[in-house]
């Protein structure tokens, strides 16, 4: 990920070296200056004291400007690697199949994309830029330790071992709980998430109290968890301050001791004292560097598992046929499927279909019955258990997904809307939508019979549509598909608008293999055949006529169903 910014990360080491090597040679030099002004002859003492601390100042300036630009380096290469990750994390999230989103919810990815991707940002950023600086602070303070008084600095680094062990252990535990965090992190806004976007029922059955609550549940959670790691934290960094100051009154007691043996000099105590300091305030620097790099691992963890999860169906691989081969025959042979989600509840067994190229075939059956589910296997958003789905007699799990459902034309009960302009919306389904003009648009819409309702708005076809906003369907392919899935809706529309739609569908229908979860009896009795679904079968298949002649079937108790409802909904309307 930091592949692209190396450049950029390779300047601010640089930089980093740079400003460090500044900063870690002042208290050296201070010293020097310390000594100057203890020991130089008066007359002398003027010149010397002026020049050293003009080229100081000097040396400073560079440093203070090369710590700006690691600064502002670094912070740019973590913002464009986290930037990088949540495009891939965007990217390998739509590549998983249907079935995947089945099982996880949505706010639990969007807690990922964001607030995981958020922790890596602070822990690659700031973190790791400052981090970084105190690691080269707290070799080369070490280092200068050793170089004034080798005697002095090994007495004060006793101090270091039982430090570090302290922070491994530590380490451990903040990795793990960090996960533990975010995971009920992702289950409230997951709770959240659901809540919102459904506050019509909420609302309606006046839950929002009970809702509160439950949500309180979740990040109480939350807090417990937090309250562990600031726990451990405070701990933590107790010890390291106690640590930090233990080093410097040691070094007092120690050089005061030194100091009168006369085996130091004034100057380089303060040399030693100022290194202890950077020393101790490096030690400080780099437990803060460290418990949030195991936030970030924490954080890290849980994106990875997405990042490298295989989509268990492809995406864009297969064989794709061309526009000549595509007829449009389709077959199922012997198929049986259940959902991921729910195995045991197969929703076919065995079942058998055929439609014909070139003809319409309504399917009817009662809810539940798997009308919708026929679909979904056509669109190749799961694969059957058993058995096999051909469209020309190519199985559907040999053929580019990408290809098949850029050729099949789907037009589902519950149109969606994105938030953006009518126009734009019209153009979703276009393979390149740069490509596609105005007039393309308007033509598409003219045939959708919604050209006259959409330029009726003030702002016409650049009107912006909220999301959800049920006002038409997008799904218009503009390469003509061969094959239409059509899901009916059933009473969504008032008559003037269901006319529309019917009359655009059924010029769009004339020359293509559709298949239609139909609801309406004009669209069962002008279907080539229709295909009755119940427990997992289709139990009947032939001519709306046919089918109605048999008394005992099954479509027949369906349409004496309807005829049934329809007589006593129009004896309610005349009394
Ligand atoms: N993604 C899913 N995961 C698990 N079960 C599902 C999923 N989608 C649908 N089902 C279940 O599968 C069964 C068949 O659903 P399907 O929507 O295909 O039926 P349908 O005949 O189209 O029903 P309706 O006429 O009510 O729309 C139902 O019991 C439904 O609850």
């Amino acid at each position: 990920m930091a592949a692209p910014c190396s450049l950029r990360v390779m300047a601010a080491v640089g930089f980093l070296v740079a400003s460090s090597t500044v900063t870690m040679s002042a208290p050296f030099f201070l010293g020097k200056v310390i000594d100057t002004i203890y020991t130089c002859p008066p007359d002398d003492f003027s010149n010397s004291l002026s020049s050293l601390c003009i080229v100081l100042a000097g040396v400073f300036l560079c440093g203070g400007a090369a710590n700006a630009a690691r600064v502002y380096l670094m912070q740019i290469s973590g913002q464009q690697i986290v930037r990088n990750l949540r495009e891939s994390l965007f990217s390998a999230i739509l590549r998983q199949e249907v079935g995947f989103f089945d099982k996880t919810r949505t706010g639990e990815l969007i807690n990922r994309l964001s607030a995981d991707t958020g922790i890596i940002g602070r822990s690659l950023t700031d973190n790791l830029s400052d981090g970084l600086r105190s690691v080269t602070q707290a070799i080369a303070g070490v280092s200068m330790m050793f170089y004034v008084s080798p005697s002095l600095a090994a007495f004060v680094l006793m101090i270091v071992p039982p430090v570090a062990c302290l922070a491994v252990i530590f380490g451990r535990y903040l990795r793990s709980i960090s996960k533990r965090i975010q995971d009920s992190l992702a289950e409230a806004t997951q709770l959240a998430e659901e809540r919102i976007g459904n506050i019509r029922t909420v609302r309606a059955f006046g839950k929002e109290l009970t809702e509160v609550e439950k949500y309180a549940e979740k990040v109480d959670h939350v807090l417990k968890l937090s309250r562990k790691d600031a726990a451990m934290r405070a701990g933590f960094f107790g010890v390291t301050g106690l640590s930090g100051n233990m080093i410097i009154l040691t070094v007092l007691y120690k050089g005061g001791l030194l100091m009168a043996s006369e085996h130091m000099t004034v100057g380089e105590l303060s040399s030693f004292l100022m290194y202890a300091f950077w020393v101790g305030i490096s030690i400080a620097g780099l437990s803060s560097f460290y418990s949030e790099l195991m936030r970030g691992f924490g954080a890290g963890a849980r994106i990875w598992e997405l990042l490298d999860r295989k989509p268990e169906l492809p995406l864009n691989e297969g064989v794709v046929l061309s526009s000549e081969q595509l007829k449009g025959e389709l077959h199922f042979y012997n198929v049986s499927f259940a959902y991921p989600t729910r195995k045991d509840a197969p929703i076919f067994q065995g079942l058998n279909l055929t439609v014909p190229s070139g003809s319409v075939m309504a399917v009817v059956g009662p809810s539940g019955s798997g009308k919708s589910t026929l679909v979904s296997l056509l669109l190749r958003l799961y694969d059957p258990d058993k058995g096999r789905i051909t469209v020309d007699g190519h199985d559907v799990r040999k053929l580019n997904p990408y290809w098949l459902r850029a050729h099949i034309g789907t037009v589902t009960q519950e149109p969606v809307l994105f938030s953006c302009s009518i126009a734009e919306n019209i153009a979703y389904g276009a393979i390149d939508p740069g490509h596609i003009t105005v007039q393309d648009i308007h033509r598409a819409a003219q045939i959708a019979n919604a050209y006259e309702f959409v330029s009726g708005f003030p702002r016409g076809f650049d009107t912006v549509v909220g999301e959800k906003g049920v006002l038409l369907s997008g799904m218009i392919k503009f390469i003509d598909p061969k094959i239409l899935l059509l899901d009916e809706a059933t009473s969504a529309l008032d008559t003037e608008n269901e006319y529309l739609v019917q009359e655009a569908l059924e010029r769009l229908m004339v020359g293509r293999t559709v298949l239609i979860i139909a609801h309406r009896l004009s669209t069962i009795q002008n279907a080539d055949t229709v295909a009755v679904l119940d427990q997992g079968h289709v139990v009947e298949c032939g001519r709306h006529d046919e089918l109605l002649s048999n008394q005992q079937g099954m479509f027949r108790k369906l349409m004496e169903k309807q005829a049934f409802m329809q007589k006593k909904q129009s004896q309610a309307l005349c009394k």
